[in-house]
């Protein structure tokens, strides 16, 4: 496919066969950029990236970077308020595999996030975001070490599917005659019509199946112990309550589960493993308390988009902040993913070359990982774990280890990268 503006480099497809992805050793990666401190952290994550591949295979495979473009930069290259250009879609369904940097959302007004949009426009239906302590990492909690846990976070559905009309609106007014007109009494439940502004909340039967069914399936491959499906059923009952419902049901029909002490936690031994993994749930609120008390044992969660998007920073912060807490938005059905990092574009540091870019890097190192490309990854892991314990970090671990009364040499964000390439 031609494109108007995306210079393809020298490079093939990943491709899908059978349901397995077919990686060549010089694959074609789109890359955003991002919005905000996003150019800083990509000019320090793509060589930490790069170096990682020539080590581990020494010449034999090279990304073949491309550059796609959204937010703020589609608008310039594009010479025109365009933010998620048609192309940038079109290359990532083509060529299955990006990273991208934070773009901004404003808030009220404006935009739609082009972050949501590109999960919706390309049904990456899984927001996948592993939480791990990695050793030295300074952390707000005693016991870090206990968070070890990986968010399914359903990412098409629920209240960000932008549905909401606004207060004043001929939307809102139509919808609230044809409301209070078809279901007079829920009508009545609106505290102030006159002056609310409408949002509608979506969740399928089949959206949570997917997202359920991909994480016990992670739960399955990585011979973890538990999945749990938080919601807010007590009060959103046929949205987030039924969640629960479907997704234990979809434990019982694909995964065998039955249930535990008369349910409804269930369990089901692990085909590969023979160990058991328990299914069980929680409320959303107790879940933010236990994840503090008792985080040992959480291991695979399941969640909605909202409530995933509030644990994700929540998690991050346990584990030394979003800073270093990467993800993946994944299409496991056809193997389209988007990775990026959990954070977003922190503008007062924008061109600073001050934050910290290993969410970027080790979301990166997912990507790697997704493609079987081990060794690479494995490196990252190595260099990271390496730089962190000889207290080289950026400002936001810098500032917390002295808080502890701990040395560390504060580094700029490019010189972190520099330093992960230098202890690979
Ligand atoms: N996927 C995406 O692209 C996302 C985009 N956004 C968008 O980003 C914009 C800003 O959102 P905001 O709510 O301020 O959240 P941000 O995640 O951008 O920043 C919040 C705070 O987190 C810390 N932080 C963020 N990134 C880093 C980093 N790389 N290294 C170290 N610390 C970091 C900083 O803390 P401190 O001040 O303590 O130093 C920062 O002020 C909004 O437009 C929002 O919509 C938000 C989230 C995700
Ligand atoms: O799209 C945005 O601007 C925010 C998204 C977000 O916070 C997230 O995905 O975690
Ligand atoms: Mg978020």
């Amino acid at each position: 496919m031609a494109y108007k503006r995306i210079s393809l480099p020298a490079g093939e497809r990943i491709t899908v066969q059978d349901g397995k992805l077919q990686v060549p050793d010089q694959p074609i990666i789109g890359f955003i950029e991002g919005d905000g401190t996003g150019p800083d952290i990509w000019r320090a994550a793509q060589p930490v990236l790069d170096a990682a591949v020539a080590k581990a295979y020494g010449g034999r495979r090279r990304i073949a970077w491309a550059e796609i473009y959204a937010g703020e930069k589609a608008n310039q290259v594009y010479g025109e308020p365009v933010w998620l250009p048609e192309e940038t879609l079109e290359f990532i369904q083509e060529y299955l595999v990006a990273i991208k940097g934070p773009l901004t959302t404003p808030v009220g007004g404006g935009i739609r996030s082009i972050n949501v949009a590109l999960r919706q426009e390309l049904d990456l239906y899984a927001c996948v975001r592993p939480v791990q302590w990695f050793e030295g990492v300074p952390s707000p909690v005693r016991h870090p070490e206990l968070v070890n846990m990986v968010i399914f976070r359903e990412n098409t559905e629920d209240i960000y599917a932008g549905i909401e009309f606004p207060k004043d609106s001929p939307e809102v007014r139509k919808f609230l005659e044809w409301f209070k007109a078809e279901f007079p009494k829920s009508y009545s439940k609106i505290r102030f019509p006159e002056t609310s502004g409408i949002g509608v909340k979506p969740v399928s039967q089949e959206g949570t199946e997917r997202l359920v069914e991909a994480a016990l399936q992670y739960a399955v491959d990585n011979d973890l112990p538990s999945v749990t499906l938080v919601h807010k059923g007590n009060i959103m009952k046929f949205t987030e309550g039924a969640f629960r419902d479907w997704g234990y049901a979809v434990a019982k029909r694909k995964f065998g589960a039955v249930d535990l002490d008369g349910g409804p936690w269930q369990t089901f031994p692990n085909p590969r493993t023979g160990r058991p993994i328990v299914v069980k749930d929680m409320i959303a609120d107790n879940f933010l308390q236990q994840i503090l008390l008792r985080p040992a044992e959480y291991s695979v969660i399941a969640t909605l988009n909202l409530n995933g998007d509030y644990i994700s920073d929540a998690l991050a912060a346990q584990v030394g902040g979003i800073g270093i807490a990467p993800g993946a938005n994944i299409n496991y059905q056809t193997g389209h993913a988007v990775f990026e990092a959990t954070h977003g574009t922190a503008p007062k540091y924008a061109g600073k070359d001050q934050v910290n870019p290993s969410s970027v890097i080790l979301s990166g190192e997912m990507m790697l990982r997704y493609m079987g490309w081990v060794e690479a990854a494995d490196l990252i892991i190595h260099a990271m774990t390496k730089t962190i314990a000889q207290g080289r970090v950026t400002y936001d671990f810098h500032r917390l280890m002295l808080a502890e009364g701990r040395s560390a040499t504060l580094l700029k964000c490019s010189e972190f990268g520099q330093a992960l390439i230098e202890n690979m």
